[in-house]
């Protein structure tokens, strides 16, 4: 989500398809909550009575996105905290920090990650090791922090948030494997912490429209052209790509009540992307597809999709 978008615009825009007070009472954390994916939940989340803090290693994007939540919430703590995830003292004292400002722990959501599209011979073993530590080595010390520190005593709700590693996941071989870890990490939290009310869950989004995700192509490479992830659309079974607040709705509905009996899953949001394994099967045309949320304009959608049938059909001619 943009924060542009939700600066001065009326908050009932991004109203929350769930009820009101659903977090009433509750208080928790969403790393790389500043920006994005992250953003969108912690938006959601206070538009349905939780208080929330955003934890990333931008001070300054951090107080910005901090200063438009509690504009948007003045009912509502918003905290944050400047903690690099890759180091462990850094996120010790993080969880530390949010039980001082808030007194509980109802909830975290893992969503700082990242990485960078190479091939795998491109990547050296330090880079592998440096994604590897974000995603998986981060997500883990979070986990177990606010388990130790919280949730041993008091129950609680975690969502991971991850990527869809499915069938491979070429040009990110270090966050594939990061990420398949963290699903498999989440299954064994799920079964070990079950004994102490804690649900552990993990989302696996596809392609998503957020700024961060086309500069991060822009900037490091592309495997589709200047905006690979506007590009994909063509070849996904709804024909677009996802917005941030479908992620979000995804994330409120995992540490709701209603999925009380959810705990150890992966839920890919995707659009049906994964799915695609079968070669004798052509997509075809799409036209009232449901559609929530930020997403790229119109045209913008049209125009990539007209080059992208362009450059197939040069293809066919070679
Ligand atoms: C469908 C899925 C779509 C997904 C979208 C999103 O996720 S959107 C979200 C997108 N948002 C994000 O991804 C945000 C978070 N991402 C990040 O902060 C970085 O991508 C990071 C995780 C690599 C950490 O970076 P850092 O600066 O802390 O790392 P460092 O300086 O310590 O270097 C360690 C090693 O990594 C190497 N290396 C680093 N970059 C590159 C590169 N471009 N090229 C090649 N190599 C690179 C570097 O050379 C070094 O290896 P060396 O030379 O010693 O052998
Ligand atoms: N957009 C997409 O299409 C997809 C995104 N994802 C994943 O979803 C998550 C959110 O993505 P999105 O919102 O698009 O992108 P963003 O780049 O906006 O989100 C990444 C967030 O992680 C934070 N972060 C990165 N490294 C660290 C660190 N070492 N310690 C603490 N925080 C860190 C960043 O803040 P800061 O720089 O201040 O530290 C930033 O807020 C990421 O894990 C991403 O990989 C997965 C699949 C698809």
């Amino acid at each position: 989500m943009a924060q542009q978008a939700v600066e001065g615009a009326a908050r009932a825009q991004w109203a929350s398809v769930f009820r009101e007070d659903l977090f009433e009472g509750q208080a928790g954390l969403v790393t790389g909550g500043g920006t994005g994916i992250g953003f969108a939940i912690a938006f959601e989340l206070l538009t349905l009575g939780a208080d929330v803090l955003i934890t990333s290693r931008n001070e300054d994007r951090l107080a910005e996105a901090a200063a438009t939540l509690r504009k948007a919430f003045p009912e509502r703590k918003v905290e944050y905290f400047v903690c690099n995830i890759r180091d462990d003292k850094e996120v010790a004292a993080m969880i530390t920090n949010v039980l001082e400002r808030f007194g509980r722990l109802n909830f975290v959501v893992n969503c700082a990650g990242g990485q960078y599209p190479a091939p795998a011979s491109a990547i050296t073993n330090n880079g592998f090791r440096t994604v590897v530590d974000l995603n998986l080595n981060g997500t883990f010390a979070v986990c177990r922090e606010a388990f130790d520190q919280y949730m041993f005593d008091h129950g609680g709700n975690i969502v991971n948030i991850i990527a869809t590693y499915h069938n491979g996941f070429p040009m990110m071989a270090h966050t594939g494997a990061a990420r398949a870890a963290v699903a498999n990490l989440t299954e064994t939290l799920a079964l070990e912490w079950a004994a102490y009310g804690v649900r552990v869950n993990s989302v696996a989004p596809g392609n998503i429209y957020s700024e961060s995700s086309k500069l991060h192509y822009r900037t490091k490479g592309n495997f589709l052209g200047d905006d690979p992830i506007a590009a994909a659309a063509p070849f996904i079974p709804c024909k677009r790509i996802g917005s941030t607040q479908e992620v979000s709705g995804l994330v409120c509905f995992l540490l709701s009540p209603a999925a009380s009996y959810v705990t150890g899953v992966t839920a890919r949001i995707d659009g049906g992307a994964t799915l695609m394994s079968n070669a004798s099967y052509v997509l075809c045309d799409v036209d009232n597809y449901p559609k929530y949320g930020e997403l790229p304009p119109e045209e913008d959608t049209r125009a990539v999709f007209e080059a992208a049938a362009q450059a197939k059909l040069l293809e066919s001619k070679l």
